[in-house]
């Protein structure tokens, strides 16, 4: 069953100081099956991020469409959805991760975690039950519970990041470069968790600059260079 569908999907930038419009990218066609990871790979600046960033609706899409298979909505256009229903599907259905922990302040990772939860309807009991779940699952030292995620280390900000992402068993993760700046083991850490989401079946779209990483993690590749999808191998062979 097919998760997502990109079809001719395209965004401009208005750089307003300039009085003028950026075309980010154009004509990105991929489809991802359910429980597929497709990795998206091409040069800085490439637009990348900003495919992630539609799919999420932090950026507003100009063209094309973006189908997405809501457990709630059914087939839903997420290029045309409103508000209301993407405040939904970023709530119970679509994750996203990156390097960057963008948080309320002064609330600590233990709370985060529950917070998570809570606004899934979970209760109270449930939600301290499985934070805690999570943070250990993700190796988040006990002693950083009760403590503000500010002062985090980079691996750390990413393991509570991925710990708040999927206590919520998000049907669809987007991950944006969250290996950036992390060391070798740290890298090997996040390759071990996505390896467990996809056996859960989670669906994935990930961002990694160190194509390495991505050996033998994606059952596709989309390459913005190429504006195609290829077979795990090619991208490989490619370099
Ligand atoms: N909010 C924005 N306003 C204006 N221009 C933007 C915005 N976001 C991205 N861009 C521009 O769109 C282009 C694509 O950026 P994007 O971040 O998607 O690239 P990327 O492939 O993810 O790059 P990198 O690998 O360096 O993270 C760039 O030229 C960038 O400057």
């Amino acid at each position: 069953m097919t998760m997502l569908d990109v079809n001719d999907f395209g965004k401009r930038f208005t750089i307003h100081h300039l009085n003028k419009t950026m075309q980010a990218v154009e004509q990105v066609n991929f489809s991802i099956e359910k429980g597929e990871f497709i990795g998206i790979v091409g040069k800085s600046g490439s637009g990348k991020s900003t495919i992630l960033k539609s799919i999420y609706r932090s950026y507003l899409p100009d063209a094309g469409e973006i189908m997405y298979d809501s457990a709630r909505f059914g087939r839903i256009d997420l290029c045309q959805a409103t508000e209301r229903q993407m405040l939904y599907l970023r709530k119970y259905e679509i994750g996203y991760v990156s390097q960057f922990l963008n948080v309320m302040p002064r609330t600590t990772s233990r709370q985060l975690v529950e917070k998570a939860l809570l606004e899934m309807g979970e209760t109270e009991s449930v939600a301290q039950i499985e934070a805690e779940k999570a943070l250990i699952h993700f190796e988040l030292d006990p002693k950083l519970w009760d403590t503000y995620p500010n002062t985090f280390s980079g691996g750390e900000k990413l393991r509570l990041n991925i710990a708040m992402a999927t206590v919520k068993k998000p049907r669809l993760l987007l991950l944006d470069e969250p290996t950036a700046s992390l060391d070798q083991q740290s890298k090997l850490k996040v390759r071990e968790i996505i390896e467990k989401l996809k056996a859960n079946g989670t669906t994935l779209v990930g961002i990694f600059h160190d194509i390495e990483f991505m050996e033998g993690l994606c059952d596709k590749v989309y390459d913005m260079r190429a504006g195609k999808l290829l077979a795990e191998a090619g991208v490989t062979n490619e370099g």
